[in-house]
């Protein structure tokens, strides 16, 4: 089996847990607290910022120009595309998003943040791109099902977050074929037990969308420190 397709077998626990998580559940049911839309929006800022910062890693890390332009566009895509979702969480909160691009950094995004970072100063092209793929792969995951599920429908207030990422898999060279395919080939260059922990950083990041998503329904924040506003 691909060491690609061995990871997402590994993730599925996870990816089960994540559509059960009531955030997840109530994107598909159109019903969401407008502070969990708010916290979100205001960390996924944040965590968006760290994730074009690692991709910049990974450029430098390619190789080829091949390599370099499926990051290039990612990079695009982030800055230009994934505003969309953005503002649809915003929207339904009633909130403008420029008030919420400055939010303090929560623990779980942090630790998110930090995990890619590491991977990106200590780690190898796959290190890099197993922790990233968690992202992709859920996002595409989570709105395929709710479009087999019939939940897009116009009487969903996330009707368009939906469609947004579920149109991400239409794309001819879609950007998680793009990571699977380099994963793939980066493998062949390491043995078991290096991929075993290339499988570690994959699975750490998959529970870590988990998290993501329970920290913005809970509003989890830091217990006693008090931390500063962001400017990247
Ligand atoms: C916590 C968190 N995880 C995943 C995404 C979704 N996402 C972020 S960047 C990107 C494109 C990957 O190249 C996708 C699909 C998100 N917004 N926030």
């Amino acid at each position: 089996m691909k060491f690609s397709q061995q990871l997402l077998e590994a993730g599925q626990p996870i990816l089960q847990a994540i559509y059960q998580h009531p955030f997840v559940e109530g994107i598909g049911n159109g019903d969401l607290p407008k502070e969990a839309l708010t916290f979100y929006v205001g960390q996924d800022y944040n965590y968006l910022n760290a994730f074009i910062k690692v991709y910049a890693a990974a450029i430098q890390k390619s190789q080829t120009r091949a390599d370099m332009a499926i990051f290039a566009k990612q990079i695009d895509f982030i800055l230009n595309s994934e505003i969309h979702p953005h503002h649809n969480f915003c929207n339904v909160a009633g909130v403008k998003y420029e008030t919420l691009q400055h939010e303090p950094q929560a623990p779980g995004t942090y630790l998110y943040n930090e995990h890619m970072y590491r991977a990106a100063r200590t780690g190898d092209l796959i290190d890099i791109v197993a922790a990233m793929t968690p992202c992709p792969w859920t996002y595409l995951e989570i709105a395929n099902r709710f479009v087999k599920q019939g939940k897009n429908t116009d009487d969903n207030v996330f009707k368009p977050w939906i469609d947004f990422y579920a149109d991400m898999s239409h794309d001819e060279d879609s950007i998680l074929q793009q990571m699977y395919d380099l994963i793939d080939r980066e493998a062949e260059k390491y043995d078991q037990h290096r991929l075993d922990i290339v499988k570690e950083e994959f699975l750490k990041s998959c529970e870590m969308e988990w998290k993501f998503w329970d920290q913005a329904y809970k509003q989890t924040g830091w217990r006693f420190v008090k931390p500063m506003k962001q400017y990247y």
